[in-house]
């Protein structure tokens, strides 16, 4: 069986799109995500994103990291999927209704309310998720925030000194995060600039990541270390995220379609 997909990116974090309203698709096993995701051998992304009717929304996006997983939540693959249908449109995800709004060579997305209680997180114990008090060889009192998905954050002088792939997958795995957690390490340049690198829960280093830069913000704006409105500068571009007085959070950056293909669904199965 032949499937069709659309191979996107939002700043370099690269996504196979594959609408399941317009094609009969197997049930997609965690193998066959790893499969498809695979750089050496498959298709190659960082997450693939399966589009489904939805009876909450105008449509349901599915997440899958590259290591199987499947997730609530991918900041820049809502922009890619709002460039694709071209048209404002409502997404039921796993971890909520989100809102697309295309814009030229982009989206805005509203990515809904951040929540920082510890057990929303979720961590393993009750902590105050402002500032952790935790550390990982010289990475300390971080914040956690869901913004449908888990993130750690740590602000740093320096993002480039920090050893984010060797730290990354030790706290992404740490048992204080019992479903895993998305690593970032931020610096605050100025009230109106972060600069940040992230470690993504099932897919690694990844050259942006836009629920790690609402994740960020958000944890940023609450202690006080920023306006309400930045710009978050990613390995792969710059996002503006604002939160709104109701605590809302939007996200405005570009996304890219590459090209589109097809594969036969039993050389990945
Ligand atoms: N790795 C994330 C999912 C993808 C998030 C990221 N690619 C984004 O743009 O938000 C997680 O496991 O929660």
């Amino acid at each position: 069986m032949r499937i069709s997909f659309t191979k996107m990116h939002g700043l370099g974090n690269d996504f196979v799109v594959i609408d399941g309203q317009a094609q009969i698709l197997p049930e997609l096993s965690p193998a066959a995500v790893r499969n498809i995701a695979d750089r050496h051998g498959g298709i190659g992304c960082d997450q693939l994103i399966l589009l489904e009717a939805s009876d909450k929304a105008d449509s349901k996006m599915r997440i899958f990291n590259a290591d199987g997983s499947e997730v609530e939540a991918c900041g820049n693959a809502a922009r890619a999927v709002a460039v694709l249908l071209g048209e404002k449109a409502a997404l039921e995800t796993a971890g909520g209704v989100i809102a697309l709004t295309p814009a030229e060579g982009g989206a805005s997305v509203d990515m809904g309310t951040p929540r920082f209680g510890w057990e929303e997180i979720p961590l393993q114990m009750p902590m105050n998720t402002n500032r952790m008090p935790v550390a990982w060889d010289g990475l300390e009192n971080p914040a956690a925030v869901n913004v449908g998905n888990p993130h750690v954050i740590f602000f740093v002088e320096n993002v480039a000194d920090v050893p984010l792939s060797d730290l990354g997958p030790q706290i992404e795995h740490d048992p204080l995060f019992p479903e895993r957690v998305n690593v970032n390490v931020a610096s605050v340049k100025d009230r109106k600039t972060i600069e940040l690198r992230v470690w993504e829960r099932g897919a690694g280093l990844t050259k942006a990541c836009g629920t790690g830069a609402c994740a960020t913000a958000a944890a940023a704006i609450r202690r006080g270390l920023t306006e309400k409105r930045v710009i978050v500068h990613l390995p792969g571009g710059a996002l503006e995220i604002e939160q709104a007085g109701d605590g809302r959070l939007t996200m405005t950056g570009p996304a890219t379609e590459s090209f589109r293909g097809s594969f036969e669904w039993d050389d990945f199965a």
